[in-house]
């Protein structure tokens, strides 16, 4: 099990001990190895990485930089590029490790450079990621000056990515944990900015979600919120007949409106809409770290506005709302 030693710490100083009590054995329930068959593969391809010395991270770049090509021989380059490729399908990225790019499903800094101007800024704040990935944007916050970085995501692939990339960075006050947001304790308010993005549409129901984030922030505190939206007015959502480009976990694609509605009947002040932009299959594609398939697959051949269901093409939205103060 990686080593969180050093986020007890920093919970504990902030007053949240009967959090760090539940997450000591949801941690450990987490990362038994009767829990998911390919952990110890994971695990095993983790171990074997070394942590090399390296000339420099940067975080704060489309690709999280470490290292450069001369810091590793070419055996040292080789063996860690099939370790790497072993966790794969790698979604959320860039990352340039050393000389290898490892070029992701997604161009995730398309999202940040859409959000980075209009977020109150990082410096000092501890920051939650809900529904992070593999933590690709933890290290962005990270690089913008966050002070504590927490990021929470269900799947154990993801957090084993992370720790691959902890490994190869070095200490760094930004953490993964393997919850989904149902596993926190409610009301924390222990948090200055909470992102959930990508994860309100997969939730049965969003007002539940809202409210449990509200519940993570302190009071002032800001929620960056990026989900799905369809175009429409005040009150209009869709919920997909069955799945939605394919995926099975697909629940409320609000309108704009509908959605600073929801935020606001959940209490949430000064909300407002700062992006809307359609996922392009530039954003998100097949690569050689994520061979499956992806967005060209799960759009109508014969029409890109569409999905292969004949619904909206994926089009997402990012708002921005403060819990009271
Ligand atoms: N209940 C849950 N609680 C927490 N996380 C969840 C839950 N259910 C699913 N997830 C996680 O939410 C993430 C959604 S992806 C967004 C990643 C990143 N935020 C991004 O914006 O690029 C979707 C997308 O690609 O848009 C996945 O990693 C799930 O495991």
């Amino acid at each position: 099990m990686p080593d969180y030693q050093s986020l007890f710490h920093d919970l504990l100083a902030a007053n949240a001990d009967a959090w760090v009590a539940v997450l000591q054995t949801q941690l450990a329930a987490a990362f038994d190895p009767s829990r998911h068959g390919d952990l110890p593969k994971w695990q095993a391809a983790i171990a074997a990485i070394p942590q090399f010395s390296h000339s420099h991270t940067r975080t704060d770049t489309d690709a999280i930089e470490i290292g450069c090509a001369e810091d590793l021989t070419a055996l040292q380059r080789k063996n860690l590029e099939q370790h790497l490729q072993a966790l794969h399908p790698w979604r959320k990225g860039p990352y340039q490790l050393f000389d290898i790019f490892i070029d992701t499903e997604w161009r995730s800094d398309w999202k940040w450079q859409r959000l980075q101007d209009h977020i109150a800024p990082l410096t000092h704040r501890r920051v939650l990621d809900v529904g992070c990935g593999n933590g690709y944007h933890c290290w962005r916050m990270f690089g913008a000056g966050a002070k504590t970085v927490v990021g929470i995501d269900p799947m154990l692939l993801n957090v084993m990515q992370f720790h691959a990339i902890k490994k190869l960075h070095g200490t760094a006050p930004v953490y993964v944990l393997p919850l989904g947001m149902e596993d926190l304790p409610a009301n924390l308010q222990l948090f200055d900015s909470v992102f959930s993005m990508g994860v309100l549409y997969h939730r049965r129901s969003p007002i539940d979600h809202l409210l449990e984030l509200k519940g993570c922030l302190q009071p002032g505190g800001e929620l960056i919120l990026e989900t799905l939206v369809i175009d429409g007015g005040l009150g209009e959502a869709l919920l997909p007949p069955d799945r939605y480009a394919k995926m099975r976990n697909v629940w409320f694609l609000p309108s704009c409106p509908t959605l600073v509605n929801w935020l606001q009947r959940c209490g949430y002040t000064n909300v407002r809409v700062v992006d809307v932009t359609v996922t392009s299959v530039a954003e998100q594609r097949s690569t050689a770290w994520m061979r499956f398939n992806s967005l060209q697959d799960y759009l109508d051949p014969n029409n890109p506005n569409l999905t292969a269901e004949g619904l909206p093409a994926p089009k997402r939205a990012i708002v921005i709302a403060n819990n009271p103060a």
